[in-house]
């Protein structure tokens, strides 16, 4: 069944300047980085920047970045990724590229991801576990794999784009008539016996619903139904110095579903996992080849250098593993027995504030190595945290060993449309 998707014309208005929303300056410092140093100083007790544990990871991190030519565009070679067309070679050829339809379509496939991109992590395990197969090089692939965590949310996606329902688009999604919630839910069936009571359902899947319904309807009121919209509005307000950091305060400004923030002893910390993660993978998705040297960022001009790293519950298990977090034995045993973090609790921001700083340091630590000459945009927290990110689920597979680490801590569990 192909769903043909068109913008209403009484829902989308076009993108127009927002009137109430401050203006960024360039340079501002990161609000993620000042949180994260207010909650550390209260919270370091539970858990550590560790100085020569920092040291020596960012050299291995750094060895193997390299050994495995680790780079923005590894991201077009992971499985399950939906993949836009090459970039151009000139800024003269930008607007070309990006009118094309299946840029629009990637960016709305990276939109959605990004709004659902949050607590995968089991309440059972084993055989009850969620998990979507997904045959990875399409439907003629021989045999499907089934995918846990994080990937079975591309895995869901893709299986309903494959089967012709548009889940992608904001027009739809934000129009009950075309999709009724039955949809979202079908759309996220786990595969191992459908409807059957012992498999467990993907997390959340109530507030799921919720939060894209609000997204698609503020990006089809405000931004021309697509995320493209939102980044032309960027575009229009902030023009050729356009930074990362003033994309992030929109999104966060117009979609409360990505404001990931807290109040930690009476002052708001904002920690922006999702709204991060967004901007970063549309700029891995669309980041020139290694082979395009010189070639400017389609949507980035100016990188993406003053974003953090996006405080989930996989990174700071390798942060941990590496030696460059500390836990006090009270965080640790919170962990073992895996009791439940609530959402602000000292424990949870402690482990979030902290991973950030750290990726900080290590980011520091291998620009030192790398020393003077090398670029903004080469050593970014960015980059590094999706080579932990990667690295911690090569680890918890068994397919890369660490030698002397320390031994895989389970990741802290709490529930939340945040992480
Ligand atoms: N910090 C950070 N957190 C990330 C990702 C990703 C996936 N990103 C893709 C894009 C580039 C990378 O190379 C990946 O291919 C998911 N998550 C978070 O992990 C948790 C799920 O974990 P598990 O249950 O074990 O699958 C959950 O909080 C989820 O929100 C990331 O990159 N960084």
């Amino acid at each position: 069944m192909t769903v043909l998707v068109e913008c209403s014309p009484t829902k989308i208005h076009h993108s127009r300047r927002l009137s109430t929303v401050s203006t960024i300056k360039s340079d501002e410092k990161n609000p993620v980085i000042i949180s994260s140093e207010y909650v550390y100083k209260s919270t370091q007790r539970l858990v550590n920047l560790n100085e020569d544990g920092i040291k020596t990871a960012s050299k291995y991190i750094h060895s193997r970045m390299s050994d495995t030519s680790y780079a923005p565009s590894t991201w077009r070679t992971q499985p399950l990724h939906f993949i836009p067309p090459v970039p151009p070679l000139t800024s003269a050829a930008v607007d070309a590229y990006l009118s094309q339809p299946v840029v629009k379509r990637t960016l709305d496939w990276i939109f959605f991801i990004s709004a659902m991109n949050f607590s995968f992590w089991s309440d059972r395990g084993g055989e009850e576990r969620y998990g979507v197969a997904w045959y990875e090089d399409g439907w003629a692939a021989a045999s499907a794999e089934e995918y846990t965590g994080y990937w079975s949310l591309p895995a869901a996606t893709n299986r309903a784009l494959s089967r012709g329902i548009p889940i992608t688009s904001p027009v739809f999604l934000s129009n009950p008539s075309l999709c009724p919630d039955s949809v979202i839910e079908q759309l996220f069936a786990p595969s191992r016996e459908e409807g059957s009571k012992d498999v467990e359902t993907i997390p959340l899947l109530a507030e799921r619903i919720k939060v894209l319904r609000r997204v698609s309807e503020v990006l089809c009121t405000r931004f021309n139904g697509s995320y493209l919209g939102l980044i032309e509005e960027w575009k229009t307000r902030y023009g050729e110095n356009r930074t990362a950091l003033q994309l992030v305060h929109m999104v966060v400004e117009e979609f409360i579903d990505f404001r990931d923030e807290v109040v930690w002893r009476g002052k708001k910390v904002m920690f922006l996992k999702r709204a991060q993660i967004l901007l970063a993978e549309t700029w891995a998705a669309f980041h020139p080849l290694p082979t395009q040297t010189n070639t400017p960022h389609p949507i980035f001009p100016n990188g993406i250098g003053q974003l953090t790293m996006f405080a989930d519950y996989r990174v700071p298990q390798i942060l941990y593993i590496l030696g460059i977090i500390d836990y006090a034995p009270e965080i640790l045993e919170q962990l073992k027995s895996g009791q439940l973090l609530p959402h602000g609790s000292e424990s949870e921001v402690a482990i979030r504030a902290a991973s950030i700083l750290a990726v900080e340091r290590v980011k520091e630590a291998i620009a030192d190595i790398h020393g003077a000459g090398a670029s903004n945009d080469e050593v970014t927290s960015v980059l590094i945290d999706f080579f932990l990110w990667d690295l911690a689920k090569d680890v918890e597979a068994g397919d890369v060993a660490l030698g002397e680490s320390r031994k895989i801590p389970p990741v802290h569990r709490t529930r939340s449309i945040w992480y």
